[in-house]
């Protein structure tokens, strides 16, 4: 049977990385889908970007919003303070899969905990699941119609603290107007854009960090 490009994607980390070598399995995933299939990894572009911003917070607890193949969360997780969590939340089985597997190459696995499921059944489950009162950092990088209404979930649950990062991919291509409108209009954020590409392309993308001001 056909593999799946999440399978082929895993099958180069394991041929091309070194077991327990995360920047060797960031690189092995940017080499394959720079030479053999694009794949919607964050990229080494727009990666420099949440690693300068990791890097700032130094947060001890994280939560991403879509593993996909978990790029992005051994770029995270690589850069965590001892001790500290990182919560990633995927909701396709055979992305999980992979993706656990991707995270184990990298020898990350303490530092993450990937929980299948969708991100709105699982944010107000956060605090009595994994005794999270508040995350230092969101990363979101799912469903672009789903960045506004988790924004607001996580809100409600008081799960965003004054000086709460959040860092959001896509927000030019495929998009998130809904989410940038909000963020960019309400006092409670203070939102700033890191203009770069689309992962391995030329077309324009960014990120966009915003502060929650509580
Ligand atoms: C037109 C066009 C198409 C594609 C691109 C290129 C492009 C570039 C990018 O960087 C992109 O991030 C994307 C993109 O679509 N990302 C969606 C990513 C979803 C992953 O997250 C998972 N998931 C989705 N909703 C949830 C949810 N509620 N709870 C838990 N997991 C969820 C899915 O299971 C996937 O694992 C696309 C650019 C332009
Ligand atoms: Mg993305």
């Amino acid at each position: 049977t056909q593999s799946t490009r999440p399978q082929r994607l895993l099958g180069a980390v394991q041929k091309n990385a070194t077991r327990g070598d995360p920047r060797s399995v960031v690189q092995a995933i940017d080499q394959f889908c720079r030479q053999k299939e694009w794949a919607m990894n964050v990229g080494d572009e727009k990666g420099c970007i949440l690693d300068s911003v990791v890097s700032e917070v130094n947060p001890a607890t994280v939560l991403e919003l879509g593993t996909y193949c978990g790029y992005s969360t051994v770029r995270i997780a690589s850069l965590l303070p001892p001790h500290a969590k990182l919560i990633t939340l995927e909701f396709n089985p055979d992305f999980a899969a992979i993706a656990r597997q991707v995270i184990a190459w990298a020898g990350l696995e303490d530092k993450v905990h990937l929980v299948e499921g969708a991100s709105g059944d699982w944010i107000p489950k956060m605090t009595e699941q994994f005794g999270v009162k508040t995350f230092d950092l969101v990363f979101l990088d799912h469903w672009k119609d789903r960045y506004l209404p988790d924004t607001m979930l996580m809100e409600e649950c008081g799960l965003l603290r004054k000086g709460s990062i959040l860092l959001a991919d896509n927000v030019i291509c495929p998009g998130t107007p809904d989410y940038l409108e909000y963020v960019r209009s309400s006092p409670r954020y203070e939102s700033q854009y890191f203009k770069s590409h689309l992962e391995y392309t030329k077309v324009e993308d960014g990120l966009e960090k915003s502060v929650f001001l509580g």
